[in-house]
């Protein structure tokens, strides 16, 4: 249950999020500010991108490309975007205009590659939904790409940037909870309200599937904080999609570090408690060892509510176990940037300007952790027996064709 004091932090931080305080460009970039695009009116585009550049001085989402008409103006009408491209080849038009600087691709897993390749070929820097694409040999061949044509391609696994799941790796790196034996992550979400049957999720040809869609956080989690990966997946299992035979709405799987054991509890379609009673997502994140645990409540998106709680053996305290809890908004360290209302997406936003501008991003994700974050989700499949996923085999054609300039302008 969260208290009353929480629930009215949690307003005001909400609050701040979508009516920030006004700030001005910084000097280094003057007047011109990056100019976004973003394929797809997708669900998740205003909170990962649309809201956290109205905080962001540098940042203007300046077009949007979506198939469907109707639904790409009330996209455009809605979050006040300059330009829209819909109809024929909305995709490639949008690419095609050389005032968009950036795009934001949040399509369907199984497209990724092919637009993110798109994307570079027409000098685009890309930040990219997770998961990168849908094999790590076409996640290799894109950051290739991308450093070949010289532009800045992050997957947008936007949790690490928060502060929150910084500070659980602060205390296991203090040796607070002695060294790590396990970890065990969680990711669940109830049936029939966030997600519908038809969802891209539950698409094989798409690249749906719990372990691409909340498996890919959890294994990159267990990555980042044992700072390794995985040498082998002992035990996976799948709960189907109905009617399919390929596609996980559900599974589980175990992983061995070295010296630790990742386990992992997915569910895209969590059944409601005795049929009636639906529960909110839950993300919870425990890490056990030799001393102690630490654990951080809803480790997705910990700028909503989280709670980091140290359970660490002492002989002294009650029943021989020290608890504390603690909360990380914002970074302690004054000297970096961040805000207590700064949600994982608009962290993650600082960096990904921050590498545009050439300066040092607080975090990022680098090619070599993509590649290898999909390396493990191919293991996982492998060992469910589901095997990989359907492959993009998509090539940039030796004259890419360029649509035409006309751009929508109805606001
Ligand atoms: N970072 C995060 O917190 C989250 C990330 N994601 C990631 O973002 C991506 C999109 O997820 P989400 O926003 O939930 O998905 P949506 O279904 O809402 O959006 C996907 C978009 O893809 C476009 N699209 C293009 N081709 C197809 C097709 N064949 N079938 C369906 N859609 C198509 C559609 O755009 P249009 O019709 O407008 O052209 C649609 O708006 C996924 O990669 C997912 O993993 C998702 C949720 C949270
Ligand atoms: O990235 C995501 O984060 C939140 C989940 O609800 C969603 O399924 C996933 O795509």
């Amino acid at each position: 249950m969260i208290g009353f004091a929480a629930l009215i932090d949690l307003i005001r931080r909400y609050r701040t999020l979508h009516n920030p305080p006004a700030t001005e460009p910084e000097s280094s970039f003057g007047p011109f500010p990056i100019r976004f695009g973003i394929l797809g009116a997708s669900r998740i585009a205003p909170d990962a991108l649309i809201i956290p550049a109205k905080s962001h001085p540098d940042v203007v989402v300046s077009a949007i490309a979506a198939r469907d008409e109707l639904k790409a103006l009330a996209f455009k009408r809605k979050h006040n975007i300059e330009s829209l491209y819909c109809g024929r080849n909305p995709y490639e038009r949008l690419l095609d205009n050389p005032d968009v600087d950036a795009v934001y691709i949040s399509l369907p897993n199984g497209l990724h590659f092919e637009w993110a390749m798109r994307a570079l070929e027409m000098g685009k820097h890309v930040l990219l939904e997770k998961p990168s694409t849908d094999t790590a040999e076409n996640t290799k061949r894109l950051f290739e790409f991308a450093e070949q044509r010289n532009l800045v391609l992050m997957e947008a696994f936007h949790y690490r940037f928060h502060p929150a799941i910084q500070r659980v790796k602060e205390i296991i790196e203090s040796g607070e909870i002695g060294a790590i034996k396990s970890i065990d992550a969680k990711m669940s979400i109830p049936a029939s309200i966030f997600l519908k049957p038809d969802d891209i999720r539950f698409k094989y040809e798409l690249g749906g599937g719990s372990i691409m869609d909340l498996g890919c956080y959890a294994i990159h989690a267990m990555r980042y904080l044992t700072g390794s990966d995985p040498l082998e997946v002992t035990s996976a299992t799948v709960d189907l999609v109905p009617g399919t035979t390929n596609v996980d709405r559900g599974a589980t799987a175990s992983l061995v570090f070295p010296g630790v054991i990742g386990s992992m509890d997915l569910h895209l379609y969590r059944p409601w408690k005795w049929g009636i009673i639906p529960s909110l997502p839950q993300f919870p994140l425990k890490v056990t060892g030799e001393k102690g645990e630490v654990e951080l409540t809803f480790f997705l998106l910990p700028h909503m509510l989280h709670s980091i709680t140290v359970s660490v053996q002492d002989e002294k305290a009650p029943k021989g176990v020290k608890v504390r809890t603690e909360q990380a908004f914002k970074p302690k360290d004054e000297n970096m940037k961040g805000e207590d209302w700064w949600s994982t997406y608009r962290y993650q936003l600082e960096a990904f300007v921050d590498k545009l501008k050439g300066r040092t991003p607080q975090t990022w994700i680098t090619p070599e952790d993509s590649i290898a974050n999909m390396e493990a989700i191919e293991m996982v499949y492998k060992k469910n027996g589901l095997g990989p996923r359907p492959k993009s085999e998509f090539m940039l054609p030796p004259h890419f064709p360029r649509g035409s300039d006309a751009v929508l302008n109805t606001l």
